[in-house]
């Protein structure tokens, strides 16, 4: 038990799924593992144990933005032992040629804020496991999923007051927007444990389509595919 997840020791696999909303996390659970076991529900924040094609696996929300992933993950490792973090996550899109539905795999993360408190000013560049990352290449290959890897913005902000300053990371080549993967992958760093995000294009910041809250909490089927690959 730590301080935000009530689970025993021995409650949760080495591999852990963690998208944003708590209820999709629910959602996988339901529609993905077997024999599925409730470890979480501290502040609702619902984390389950199961298998997926005959390996242990558990999916849990982390809340948004980069300071409640950050509390989740760190517990998960240091309390609980979790070697392989997987971020499966809902993003914007910066890019023309990077459309609603389609799938992202964050190769690296920028941010603005935390990081640059943590290393005194400095530009940390937090980056994927490559290992993580390699085996999901394979797997979404093996698939036939189509995917899109790169750098992503995990930003501090959902409403920016500057709608347009967007512009300026799709100009150096970022290709979508969220709001955890640079902080999941600077706390996987610390304590020598794998990341990785996945993440499936919600919106568009290009031409303001968007997804419907519904669909966000329930689809998203290829990412999590791809993810489940990894256990
Ligand atoms: O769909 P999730 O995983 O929550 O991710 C994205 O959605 C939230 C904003 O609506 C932020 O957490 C952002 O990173
Ligand atoms: O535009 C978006 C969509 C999902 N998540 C974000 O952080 N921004």
């Amino acid at each position: 038990m730590s301080l935000h997840i009530e689970a025993e020791k021995g409650a949760i696999a080495e591999t852990i799924l963690l998208p944003g909303d708590p209820l999709r996390a629910k959602w996988i659970s339901e529609h993905y593992l077997k024999d599925a076991v409730c470890f979480n529900t501290v502040r609702n924040m619902f984390g389950y144990t199961g298998t997926y094609n005959g390996k242990r696996i558990s999916v849990m929300g982390t809340g948004m933005g980069i300071p409640s992933i950050s509390i989740y993950a760190t517990e998960l490792i240091t309390d609980f032992g979790v070697q392989n973090l997987i971020r499966v996550g809902s993003a914007g899109s910066y890019q023309e040629d990077v459309k609603i539905r389609d799938t992202v795999i964050a190769m690296a993360a920028s941010s603005s804020g935390i990081n640059k408190t943590r290393f005194n000013g400095a530009d940390y560049a937090p980056t994927a496991s490559f290992e993580l990352f390699q085996k999901a290449v394979t797997t979404a290959n093996a698939k036939h999923i189509a995917i899109k890897a790169g750098n992503v913005f995990s930003s501090d902000e959902f409403y920016a007051d500057d709608f347009e300053s967007y512009k300026k990371w799709a100009d150096f080549g970022v290709l979508c927007v969220e709001m955890e993967a640079a902080g999941l992958y600077t706390v996987a760093a610390k304590h020598n444990v794998n990341a990785l995000a996945i993440l499936t294009i919600s919106d568009s910041l290009v031409t303001g389509e968007r997804t419907t809250a519904k669909e966000r909490e329930t689809t998203f089927k290829e990412m999590i595919e791809i993810a489940l690959g990894l256990a």
